[in-house]
């Protein structure tokens, strides 16, 4: 990565949390990987090899991703823009893959824009089930809804609001109750939880909706952020203006950039600030947490372009850093209060950084008493991730796994564990 010695201080950075700098110096030309959307199986590769002008590859550890030369783009492409295929990072997929989900789950997603994993989940479920996406940046949740109505993913239900603090229930209809059996229906309790009434939560989820927060409009949403949120991988902070008119050409980064650490200050950004419990419970949780995007390649290399100063503006001020990792453990503590007893959690980041990833798993597991613990994920034995600092825990480093970075951790959550901070929020 040319750049990356343009940067004293994202150097100082990588000394200071014992990281490696030949991650970014030695790592190869990553491929683009490309998803096909199971809603169009049919989708000839061939054609779309042809249209692309390249070869793709099937990925042999992950079903229905496919690499292509990085230097390809995939935007102009029909399948691209009829919906059949999605460009997400393979990392990104193992994070969803990890989850092991089955039709019928009813799914939290806490930080889920621009959406890549939400469509993703929502494939899995294929029509039974729903994915509750939740994200704090409401250019970015448009984003999600853009992704949803163009993928047709079913569904999904988006809500604009703080994933540290979230606590509506699943949809109606949906089993995740504890003591109830699978199958009985319940009616959604709106305004239940800490978190504001969504407007409207209907029985039937027949398209992506927007629940309304304290009285924002439904945000509406740009096609050119969706490119930019796809082509990065659907990890980048959007880099063009998204704003609700999308009215900025694509380039101009400027104002989504500047925007996105705001999105961290927020009056609970405490790290003694707990959920309050509204006792509802998700069949498997996904905490694709706001991290220094430091081990995505995808996203520094934009730097290169945009500036060095950029960056270490954004994401290496060490306030922002002691934010960010305060934030984490506030999204991991509610997720796990979200989960039913017996469900996965899956945490994740872009940083390789021991403080936001480990760090951050242990602590939180750690006030639990034993009620949740890291476990294998099953499903990634042939996965090149390699082993973090707890066991059980995976990195995608780009140089071994040619992929574009990720830490992966794979969470249950006891069903008869001891009386834990969690249970207990759980039982107020
Ligand atoms: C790494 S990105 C998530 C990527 C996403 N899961 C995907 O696959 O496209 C992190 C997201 O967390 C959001 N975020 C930051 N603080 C948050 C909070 N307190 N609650 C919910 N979302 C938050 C950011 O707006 C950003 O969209």
């Amino acid at each position: 990565m040319e750049g990356l010695g343009a940067s004293t201080r994202f150097k100082e950075f990588l000394q200071d949390n014992g990281l490696d700098e030949r991650i970014y110096t030695d790592c190869p030309d990553l491929p683009r990987y490309i998803r096909v959307n199971p809603r169009f199986a049919d989708t000839c590769m061939s054609d779309v090899e042809r249209e692309l002008g390249a070869k793709l590859h099937p990925v042999s550890w992950l079903p229905g991703f496919y690499t292509v030369s990085g230097d390809v783009g995939i935007a102009g492409c029909s399948a691209y823009k009829e919906g059949r295929i999605y460009g997400i990072d393979a990392a990104s997929g193992a994070a969803v893959a990890a989850l092991q989900l089955s039709p019928g789950d009813h799914v939290l997603d806490l930080c889920a824009a621009p959406g890549a994993k939400m469509c993703m989940i929502a494939d899995i479920l294929n029509g039974a089930g729903s994915v509750t996406a939740v994200d704090i940046a409401q250019p970015r949740i448009a984003t999600c809804r853009t992704l949803a109505l163009k993928y047709k993913s079913p569904n999904c239900r988006l809500f604009l609001g703080d994933g540290s603090v979230f606590s509506v229930p699943p949809p109606s209809g949906s089993t995740c109750e504890v003591g109830k059996q699978r199958g009985r229906k319940k009616r959604a309790v709106a305004g239940s939880g800490s978190g504001p009434a969504p407007v409207a939560v209907t029985e039937a989820l027949p398209e992506p909706f927007f629940c309304n927060f304290g009285g924002e409009a439904a945000p509406s949403y740009s096609e050119s952020a969706e490119v930019a949120a796809e082509e990065g991988g659907g990890r980048q902070h959007i880099e063009i203006n998204d704003t609700p008119t999308g009215s900025a050409a694509a380039g101009d980064h400027a104002e989504g950039e500047e925007d996105a650490p705001r999105y961290l200050r927020g009056e609970n950004d405490r790290d003694e600030a707990k959920p309050k419990c509204g006792g509802v419970y998700y069949d498997a949780v996904l905490v694709d947490a706001e991290c220094t995007h430091d081990g995505s390649i995808k996203h520094l290399t934009k730097y290169d372009k945009w500036g060095w100063d950029t960056f270490e503006r954004r994401f290496l001020d060490p306030e922002r850093i002691r934010s960010v990792t305060n934030l984490q453990r506030r999204l991991l503590r509610n997720g796990l209060a979200r989960l039913k007893p017996g469900g996965y959690l899956v945490y994740s980041t872009c940083s390789f950084t021991r403080a936001q990833n480990e760090d951050v798993v242990c602590a939180v597991l750690q006030e639990t008493n034993g009620a949740a613990e890291l476990v294998p994920i099953a499903c990634g034995e042939e996965w090149p991730g390699t082993p973090g600092f707890l066991e059980h825990t995976l990195r995608f480093d780009p140089r071994h796994s040619n992929t574009s970075g990720l830490f992966v951790a794979r969470i249950l959550k006891r069903s008869n564990g001891e009386s834990t901070e969690v249970q207990a929020e759980l039982a107020s």
